[in-house]
């Protein structure tokens, strides 16, 4: 079974002004956070899933297939969709967002741990907020995200109201969800 590690690149970052995910932080491009926490569950293929306007912006990776969205700047859903119409060998996606500097390799490998075929997503929440930009998606899910996009509807939320979902209890203090909208909300003194 094909379990891709997906990277959600493909944002305009209004909110923060300038692409987000090139910011440095900790020594790296906030995108790479994302990278190597698959990268280190041995995930194959890793792709990067942004638009052509973006594209030039990224450095090669010899490990990294890309996914250049067209349109761009249709939302995640839409580009979990094209994903999806574009891999069909691919069973499971494990996407994450561009913009989380505490993402980890044991909060993929913890989720990973529940894949399990009953469902179409595995969807971890914290303090009864759901993460769906840190989540598994299986290509079951397909023809509901068909639907949805022929109807222009663009949020993950309709998705996960329409598929069978595990949500994932990380009850635990972690600041693994933790994801930069604005300037302002870089973590004090970490940066
Ligand atoms: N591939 C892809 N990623 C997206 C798209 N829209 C948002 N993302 C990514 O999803 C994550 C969360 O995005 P948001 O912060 O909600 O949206 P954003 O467009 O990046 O930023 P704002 O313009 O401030 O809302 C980020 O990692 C984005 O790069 C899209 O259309 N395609």
């Amino acid at each position: 079974m094909i379990i891709a590690g997906v990277i959600l690149a493909g944002g305009q970052s209004s909110r923060f002004g300038r692409h987000k995910m090139f910011e440095v932080f900790q020594g790296l491009p906030l995108y790479h956070h994302s990278l190597n926490a698959l990268r280190q569950n041995n995930l194959c293929p890793i792709i990067i899933a942004t638009n052509d306007a973006l594209f030039p912006s990224f450095p090669p990776h010899s490990d990294v297939t890309w996914l250049i969205e067209t349109p761009s700047h249709q939302g995640p859903l839409f580009a979990l969709h094209q994903l999806f119409i574009e891999n069909p060998d691919i069973e499971w996606f494990f996407v994450i967002a561009s913009d989380m500097p505490y993402m980890s390799a044991d909060f993929v490998k913890l989720l990973l741990q529940k894949i399990d075929s009953c469902y179409d997503a595995v969807i971890p929440q914290q303090s009864a907020r759901i993460q769906p930009l840190a989540a598994l998606y299986r290509r079951s899910a397909l023809a509901t995200t068909t639907k949805l996009v022929a109807n222009n509807h663009r949020s993950m939320k309709a998705l996960l109201a329409e598929i069978r979902v595990h949500y994932v209890d990380f009850s635990v203090n972690d600041n693994v969800f933790t994801n930069i909208n604005y300037e302002t909300d870089w973590p004090k003194g970490d940066k």
